[in-house]
């Protein structure tokens, strides 16, 4: 039997709690999510919730604070009662110091809470002391939907190069500024009015400026850095640039030279010489990365002796992160 809390609850949380519902028979018999946690309490059932009974009670546009089970309770409930095994924490991500999520991943792990985030904060900021404090519980951490979401990213550039070396990531990491350049181009406009189209379909983060800036693509490049070399930086001090200078006409240029724009991280580790640059760039229908189009996003990894590998899709979408998070729940409960 599993038993599973869910703390945050905005698009990525709303969009798991129906992939529970909708891939329930892939989960071992008897299955329960206890908690759904937001900011300001939550609801709880000891014996489990009932799903398809809080998915229509929310699709109806009630809010949840409205629920018959809705009281204050908060993570530190969870700690208490000692009745669940796996915490998703879907909070809001944080790079500043990784709260709220670093105190409920911590938390988990220290309670031998088995735990699968998406929340990239307290990862970039504290991945090592994470990972030891799982492998000390004997519990796992899964952080596969922190590095691209639905792209398997982590276990391609981990499990499945094992014995090989990668030298060189390469990665069109964040949708929402692949599709902001690719609508601007389309539909001739500049980039702001293809960011609100992003926005509107959830894509874009509740602070765009992450995506626009490029802060999204560096985090997810430095985690990626981070799990693959295990490379000490500061990331404040990465080579960082987004999109937010790019002009229409940049990109109508490239397209008449056959060429695309593109948002790309790339990083370089070799016998201790990280190099970290993450920043548009044109390239040429011979780049592996080049055919990534709208909210998909893609990595190559340039490996010793498996050759090079490229990986592309797992377009950005609440629904895609939340099958990522699936994912990692699966791996744990197989
Ligand atoms: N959207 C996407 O496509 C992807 C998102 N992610 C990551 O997944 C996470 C969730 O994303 P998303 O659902 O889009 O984000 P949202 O902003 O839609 O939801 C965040 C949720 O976290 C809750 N929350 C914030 N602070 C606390 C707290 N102290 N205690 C309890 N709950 C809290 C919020 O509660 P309240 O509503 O009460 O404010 C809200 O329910 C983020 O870390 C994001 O970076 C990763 C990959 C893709
Ligand atoms: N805003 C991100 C989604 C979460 O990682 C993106 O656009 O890829």
């Amino acid at each position: 039997m599993r038993n599973i809390a869910l703390i945050g609850f905005g698009e990525v949380g709303k969009s798991f709690i129906k992939l529970l519902q909708i891939k329930k028979d892939l989960l071992p018999k008897n299955t329960k999510l206890k908690y759904i946690i937001k900011r300001d309490g939550g609801i709880y059932n000891k014996d489990g919730l009932d799903i398809d009974e809080i998915i229509k009670y929310t699709s109806s546009n009630n809010k949840i604070q409205n629920h018959p089970l809705w009281s204050d309770i908060s993570f530190k409930d969870i700690l208490k009662n000692k009745d669940v095994d796996i915490l998703i924490e879907l909070t809001s991500t944080n790079i500043i110091n990784g709260e709220p999520g670093y105190t409920h991943i911590k938390g988990a792990l220290e309670n031998k809470i088995n735990v699968v985030t998406g929340n990239k904060g307290p990862i970039l900021l504290y991945y090592n002391e994470l990972k030891n404090l799982a492998l000390k519980n004997n519990v796992e951490l899964k952080i596969g939907c922190t590095t691209g979401g639905a792209l398997p990213s982590i276990n391609v550039g981990t499990k499945d190069v094992l014995g090989a070396q990668v030298t060189e990531i390469i990665g069109v990491l964040n949708g929402t500024t692949n599709f902001i350049l690719e609508e601007m181009l389309k539909n001739k406009v500049e980039y702001k009015d293809a960011l609100k189209k992003a926005q509107d379909l959830n894509i874009a983060e509740k602070d765009p400026s992450l995506d626009v800036l490029g802060i999204d693509t560096g985090i997810k490049m430095a985690i990626l850095s981070k799990v693959i070399w295990d490379v000490d930086f500061e990331f404040d001090k990465l080579d960082i640039k987004g999109i937010t200078d790019v002009k229409l006409n940049d990109l109508l240029l490239d397209n008449f030279s056959g060429k695309k724009t593109k948002l790309i991280g790339r990083a370089f580790y070799l016998n201790g010489n990280f190099e970290f640059e993450v920043k548009p760039i044109s390239i040429d229908k011979y780049h592996p990365l080049y055919f990534v189009d709208g909210k998909n996003k893609g990595v190559h990894y340039k490996t010793d002796i498996l050759g090079d590998i490229t990986v592309t899709g797992g377009a950005s979408s609440p629904l895609n992160a939340a099958a990522a998070i699936l994912r990692d729940l699966l791996n744990i409960t197989k």
